[in-house]
């Protein structure tokens, strides 16, 4: 495990270390992650029909969402995926993402649906966010890619104790850190699943 206390590196020293990390993962160990994410996520979350579910399609080493998505499709769940907001380009809207649903490239060449107003969902309706990270700490604190997107979207959120959703963070083990030095815009994980553990708070 990187130790962050021993070296006290910045927040982007961090990064550029885990996304080197979690590059270096062969197809066959990203293969393997995913089926491990997809078995751990049923296996603690019963979630009941038509659960909504916030998302994401992987990028940059991160784990694969393909097999979950997949199996959540299978079983009637509806998938959101993030878009970034049109006009602000600095939050994110969750719309709904289904097999034939159009899709378009974003600045970072991360593939999204296609806008759709009437295909958005609010994101105090979704019941979980699955959310990328880059590195998270045994306080269930995240570091993502340092767009501040998932923390300018929650912002309202946090600041106003929201029951819903239930914010879950996806990563390979070793994304994990000890302590990750922390700033007062993040928005610290209820959850944590990674292949091999599920770590809560
Ligand atoms: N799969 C996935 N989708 C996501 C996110 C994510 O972290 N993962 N995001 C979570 O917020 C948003 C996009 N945020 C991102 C922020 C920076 C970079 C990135 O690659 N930055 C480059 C510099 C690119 C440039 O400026 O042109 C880099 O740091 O190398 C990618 C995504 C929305 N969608
Ligand atoms: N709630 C917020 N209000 C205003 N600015 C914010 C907020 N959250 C984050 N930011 C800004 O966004 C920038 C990036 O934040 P940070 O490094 O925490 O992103 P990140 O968590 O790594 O990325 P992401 O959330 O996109 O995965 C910071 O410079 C910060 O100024």
């Amino acid at each position: 495990m990187f130790n962050a206390q021993q070296h006290s590196p910045s927040r982007s020293q961090i990064r550029k270390s885990i996304r080197n990390a979690r590059k270096s993962l062969t197809n066959l160990e990203q293969e393997q992650a995913a089926k491990k994410i997809n078995i751990n996520f049923f296996q603690h979350k019963k979630l009941p029909k038509n659960t909504r579910i916030g998302l994401y399609l992987s990028n940059d080493g991160e784990l694969d969402t393909s097999y979950l998505i997949q199996s959540l499709i299978n079983k009637n769940h509806q998938i959101y995926l993030p878009v970034i907001h049109p006009f602000n380009g600095a939050t994110l809207l969750f719309q709904r993402y289904e097999k034939n649903s159009p899709m378009t490239r974003n600045r970072y060449d991360i593939l999204e649906p296609q806008l759709n107003c009437s295909h958005i969902c609010p994101l105090y309706e979704l019941d979980y966010l699955l959310m990328p990270l880059v590195a998270f700490d045994q306080d269930g604190n995240r570091l993502g890619m340092g767009g501040g997107y998932y923390d300018k979207t929650l912002a309202r959120y946090y600041r106003e104790q929201m029951q819903k959703p239930e914010l879950i963070g996806l990563a390979h083990d070793c994304q994990q850190v000890e302590k990750l030095p922390i700033q007062a815009w993040d928005v610290p994980l209820q959850q944590i699943i990674t292949p091999s553990k599920f770590y809560q708070w």
